[in-house]
Formats: C-alpha cells, structure tokens, sequence
C-alpha cells in the first residue's frame, strides 16, 4: 500500500516520519474551507478532514490521509490567522482560557473512507502585554491555527493540556496509526517494522 499524505502542512509530515511512518508522496489538497452558517467546530473540523480526503485522487493500492486542525474558543471557530492583528485577537481571546483543539482526520481507500476528530483541553496562561507583543513579533503565529504552535514558543504560554499533544500540533497520532492499521496499511509497507 502507497500513502498519500494530503497536507501541505509540515507539521504532519513531521509527526508521522516521528512515529516511523513515512508516506510515499504528499499530495495537498485544496478545499474551501468556509463553515457553514452556525457549523460548531467539532464537526467543522471533521468535516474539513473528510472533504481534503474526498478531494484527493485515490487510485488502486493507494490510502489518503487528511486532517484539519481548529482552535476552539467557546462555539467560535479560530482558524489559521490571516496576519498580525488577527493573531493578536486571537491570542487576547485565548489568554487565561481553557480552549479546545480539535483535529479532524480522515483515512481514505479506494473501497472505503473513515473519518474522526480527536478533541484536546488546552490551558492558556494568562498573558501580559509583553508577552503578546513578543510572540506576535516571533511570527510563530503564521499558519497555525488560533494564532500559536504549542510546539514551539507558545509551549511557555501553556502550563498544562488533556488529550492529544500530537493532536494539537496537528494529527493525533495513536488514534491516526489505529485509522491507518484498520484500513490496511502496514507500517511494514515502509520498510519499518510493523
Ligand atoms: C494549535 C496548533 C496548530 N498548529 C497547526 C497545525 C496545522 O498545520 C495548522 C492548522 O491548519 P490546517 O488547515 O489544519 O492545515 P494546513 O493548512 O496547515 O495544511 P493542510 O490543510 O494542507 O493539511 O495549525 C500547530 O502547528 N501547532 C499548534 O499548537
């Protein structure tokens, strides 16, 4: 079996190379990702991860992996900040807040497609004006959704989480190698041991 990781996202790629997984091409996909009116963000973000599968070519002998990540702040879906400022609104939101982080993901053969998302609690310190205005200038905002990467800088903005740290940085990875195992991919199909 051939794995096609459909994201253009590094961070994915990284995670799965971390856990021995290495797909054989990476084949981003292009969706419109606008909600619909009133769309909560769990099942946004499972939506997401179904349509970047859907989207992708699947050829015999072939398995699609999609995920999509939001930063939920109450019903509020935050995406991937468009610049500086929305960054900083989404940061001042977060700050002293417990906020969710769902990951959508979806594993896609050509005879079958599952989908879920894996939820993670996440607890933002409460920030002080230096602090905001330090990480805005980090640029470590840009691409990741709700404006930080808990992998990264942010890690000291965040004193403790529940779930999925992988989840959070962008594919949860136990419940991703469990979806990749049940629609028949062997890690051994890498050449790693299965
Ligand atoms: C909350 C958080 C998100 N992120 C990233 C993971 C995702 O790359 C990004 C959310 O954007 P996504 O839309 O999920 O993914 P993407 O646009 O980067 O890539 P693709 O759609 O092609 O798969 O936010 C972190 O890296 N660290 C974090 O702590």
């Amino acid at each position: 079996m051939r794995l096609i990781l459909a994201s253009a996202s590094p961070r994915r790629l990284e995670l799965l190379e971390s856990i021995g997984i290495v797909p054989d091409e990476v084949r981003p996909a292009d969706i419109d990702e606008t909600p619909t009116a009133g769309e909560k963000p769990r099942p946004y973000a499972k939506r997401m991860a179904y349509e970047k599968a859907l989207a992708t070519e699947v050829r015999p002998g072939e398995i699609i992996l999609a995920a999509d990540t939001v930063v939920a702040a109450g019903s509020r879906i935050l995406g991937k900040p468009n610049d500086a400022a929305e960054a900083e609104r989404f940061l001042r939101l977060l700050s002293g807040r417990r906020h969710r982080v769902i990951t959508g993901v979806s594993v896609r053969s050509a005879d079958v497609q599952r989908t879920r998302e894996v939820e993670t609690l996440v607890k933002m310190k409460r920030l002080s004006e230096a602090e905001i205005t330090g990480y805005i200038a980090s640029g470590e905002w840009r691409g990741k959704a709700g404006g930080y990467g808990i992998q990264g800088r942010a890690a000291a903005l965040v004193p403790w989480l529940q779930g999925s740290w992988s989840a959070v940085v962008g594919l949860p990875l136990a419940e991703t190698a469990g979806m990749l195992q049940g629609i028949g991919y062997a890690r051994s199909d890498t050449g790693a041991v299965a």
